[in-house]
């Protein structure tokens, strides 16, 4: 079949060269003043521009959070697009963490400004919702397919708030969550070495084992460092999926800058921590 690579070859690719880790671009207020740069857009941009130099050439995935750029406006947005295009351009892939979600018409606008190849944020992956109905994500699938790019779905969540949610069972038995999971698992059935289509867990959650977590694609699992979990836990948190894990680490990271250098030891330390882990498995 021609088109182009599908993510999950390219994310399968990568995790094996470099390692699984994502490195998040997180410039909270907090760490741009702890950075001694001022929380505006020239602070912003020099934030963004060290993380990616210190880092995109060395691990598989870096995550703008795109909350932080939006927040300074149009010019904030121009610092979000630069910095996808230089993370990129330096061999690292980029999931875009803007969780959307809406009904499909909409959807579709939605995936036209991440997944479609030319636009200005155009970018390996985009995390969504799917608390509008699964299926209202169809047309991001659709575009995610002709555009060699993939989606990570929000299937069972870092915060302890999305239990009340995620957990909830369907008068067919299951919960919302694995619900989700059985989408991905159809999404990518037959799709070898990795699916594009992923689910994001995650790694603060514990026992996961009532989960069928083997859904063919890739597990984006934020929650390591700020938020307490520890490459350590990830064996027992994702069990055999933890082949296809994607850890992120934003502030557990973040925090070392604005020192290039030290920026890329603390990257290059959980990356170090979570093989140690996941090889242990
Ligand atoms: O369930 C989720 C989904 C997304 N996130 C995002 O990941 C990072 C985590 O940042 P840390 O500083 O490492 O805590 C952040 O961008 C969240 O929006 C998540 O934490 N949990």
């Amino acid at each position: 079949m021609s088109g182009p690579e599908p993510f999950g070859a390219r994310l399968r690719r990568a995790m094996d060269e470099r390692g699984p880790l994502c490195v998040g671009i997180d410039p909270h207020a907090s760490l741009l003043t702890e950075w001694g740069l001022n929380d505006d857009v020239t602070g912003l941009e020099r934030f963004s521009r060290t993380v990616v130099e210190a880092v995109a050439g060395r691990v598989a995935v870096l995550k703008p959070q795109i909350a932080f750029f939006e927040r300074f406006g149009s010019r904030g947005v121009a610092v979000l697009e630069k910095t996808v295009q230089e993370a990129r351009a330096a061999g690292a892939l980029v999931v875009m963490d803007a969780k959307r979600g809406d009904i499909g018409s909409t959807m579709a606008a939605y995936a036209e400004s991440f997944l479609h190849e030319g636009a200005p944020l155009f970018s390996d992956a985009l995390t969504v919702s799917p608390y509008l109905g699964y299926g209202s994500l169809s047309p991001a699938v659709a575009l995610a397919r002709e555009s060699g790019t993939g989606l990570f779905v929000l299937a069972l969540t870092s915060n302890p708030e999305g239990g009340e949610v995620q957990h909830a069972v369907r008068p067919d038995g299951r919960t919302v969550g694995a619900t989700v999971l059985g989408h991905l698992a159809l999404e990518n059935a037959g799709e070898e070495p990795l699916g594009s289509f992923g689910a994001v867990i995650g790694a603060t959650l514990g026992d996961l084992s009532s989960y069928d977590l083997d859904m063919g694609g890739p597990i984006l699992a934020p929650g390591i460092g700020a938020q307490g979990a520890t490459a350590a836990d990830l064996p027992a948190v994702f069990g055999r999926a933890v082949r296809n894990v994607v850890p992120n680490v934003s502030r557990g990271v973040l925090r070392h800058g604005p020192d290039v250098v030290a920026l890329r030891d603390a990257a290059d330390r959980f990356a170090e921590e979570i093989r140690t882990a996941v090889t242990a498995v």
